[in-house]
This record gives structure tokens, sequence and C-alpha cells, in this order.
């Protein structure tokens, strides 16, 4: 479970000093894929980035599986982490490795033993149906091709949490949802928590139980995304979803494009 409480970040600069998460409490249980919506500036980014302390929050506790990890010395920090993958909008891969080497990299840097790397490697290729690619380079993959690499790269330590930063905003409409669909199985199989954050309405309705709504740094509405998208209460999530709302706008069935071979997107 990973539970903020009175989460605040403030980032001060000469320019000025920007107040991006305001109090934040949030409950995230284990096994939920819970989507963080909000507009552009919102603090989605700043608050996922507090769940595994890439970024310090300047006030409040951030406890994952009965740890506080805001009170945690660099080194158990860095052992925590090892519990939560997380991928990027721009998949952040290294382009002079090929992807077997790739997802191989953060088990070389926790010495885990070569066959069990070579072990682990082609388990999670399989997993994101990218086996036949291990030799190629980051610069030969489409881009659904590098988050698959990223995706496996992230689940390489076995990690019990996915966090997921806009991971599926630059790509097409169907190569979104056939990752999307990748997280889901992972989800399903691995019963590894995910936690996304987007400004993209459908990819929240498309694969999250839970939602909350993030404005100026605050959480205004919180609930099932059936609650949520079904009746928004507060104006500002109404306005997100304009005509969007469960009732006018049915999603696109979850298995629509389950079929399409993997590798190819
Ligand atoms: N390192 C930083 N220094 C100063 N201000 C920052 C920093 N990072 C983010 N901010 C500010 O904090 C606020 C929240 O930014 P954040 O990136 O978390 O929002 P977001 O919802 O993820 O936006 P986007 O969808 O555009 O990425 C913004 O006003 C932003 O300018």
């Amino acid at each position: 479970m990973i539970q903020l409480k009175n989460v605040s970040k403030l980032y001060e600069s000469k320019e000025g000093n920007v107040l991006a998460l305001k109090n934040i409490n949030l409950t995230i249980n284990k096994g939920d894929i819970y989507g963080i919506m909000g507009l552009s500036g919102a603090g989605k980014s700043t608050l996922i980035r507090c769940i595994n302390l890439l970024e310090s929050p300047t006030n409040g506790e951030v406890w994952v599986d009965g740890v506080d990890l805001t009170k945690l010395s660099h080194n158990l920090l860095r052992q925590s982490r090892r519990n939560m993958g997380m991928i990027f909008q721009n998949y952040h891969l290294l382009t002079s490795r090929n992807v077997e080497k790739n997802v191989a990299y953060p088990l070389e840097l926790n010495n885990v033993k070569k066959h069990e790397i070579n072990e682990r490697v082609e388990q999670l290729l399989q997993l994101v149906g990218l086996w036949e690619k291990r030799k190629h380079y980051p610069s030969q993959l489409s881009g659904g091709q590098r988050q698959r690499v990223a995706i496996a790269r992230a689940l390489a330590t076995n990690p019990q949490v996915l966090l997921s930063d806009e991971a599926t905003s630059a790509l097409d409409p169907i190569t979104s949802r056939s990752i999307l669909n990748l997280l889901q199985e992972i989800n399903e199989k691995l019963n590894i928590t995910v936690v996304l954050i987007t400004h993209q309405m459908e990819v929240i309705e498309q694969i999250c139980k839970k939602v909350a709504v993030l404005k100026d740094g605050e959480v205004v509405e919180e609930g099932s995304v059936h609650q949520v998208f079904k009746t928004p209460q507060h104006p500002y999530t109404k306005l997100l979803l304009g005509n969007k709302g469960l009732e006018k706008h049915q999603p696109i069935p979850l298995d629509l494009f389950r079929n399409v071979k993997a590798g190819g997107l």
C-alpha cells in the first residue's frame, strides 16, 4: 500500500517560488491501477516523483508497505526504490546498449549473476513480446517497442509498484492502447500496483480502477473511475471530462487490440 500524508512540495528559485503540491493525502491499495489526472502544470509529475522520492517532499510523509520513505537513509532509500519501477514518456533507454543489455542494466548494477540475468531478461522480453528484437538498438525500434523495452527494464528488479509518467502520451492511439493492455496484463498477472499520471482522460478510462483529479497542486476529487466519470462532483472534473462522461461515451472494449501482435507495435 502507498500512502501520501499531507505531502507538499515547494520549488524555490530566484525566479520565484512555486507551491507545486498542497497538502496531498492519497491512499493507493496493493493491486490497484491508480490514475492521477490533471492539466499541464497541475503537479502530476511532481506527485509521481514524490512517490519514489526522486523529488523530496517539502513536508509530509510517503509510506510504502509500512515504511516512511522520507525517514530513510540514502542507502535504505536506494534499496526501497528497487521495489518501484518507473517508465517515462521519452523511454529513457540507453542508446549505446541493445534491447537485452538495456533490460539487463539494473540487474548488472545489483551484481546479479550472469546466468540469472540471462534468464530474467529472456522472461521479461517474452512478457513484453520483444524477444525476437533482443539484439536491436533503441534507434531501430518504434516508439511502442521502445516503451516495451522500458517496461521490461522497469520490471527487472521484481518491483511491487510500477510508476508510469505519461508513458503513452507520445504514442499513436493504437500503440497507446497496446501499451495500456500490457500494463493491465502486468497488473493482473504479476499483481503489481500501477500508478500512472496522464492528461488524457481516455487513458484513465481505459485501464484505471481509481482516479484522483489534481488541480493546481490539490486533489479536488477522488474515487472509482466509474463513479468519477459518471457523476463528477467538482467543476474542474466536469470541465476535464467535457462530454466524455460514461453516460455519453462508452470506452472501446479492453480486448479489442489484445490480438494485435505485440512486437509489431
Ligand atoms: N524543478 C522545478 N523548479 C521549479 N518549478 C518547477 C519545477 N518542476 C516543476 N515546477 C513547477 O511546478 C508546477 C507543477 O509542475 P509539474 O511538472 O509537476 O506539473 P504537471 O502536471 O506534470 O505538468 P505537465 O503535464 O505539463 O508535465 C508547475 O508550475 C511547474 O512550473
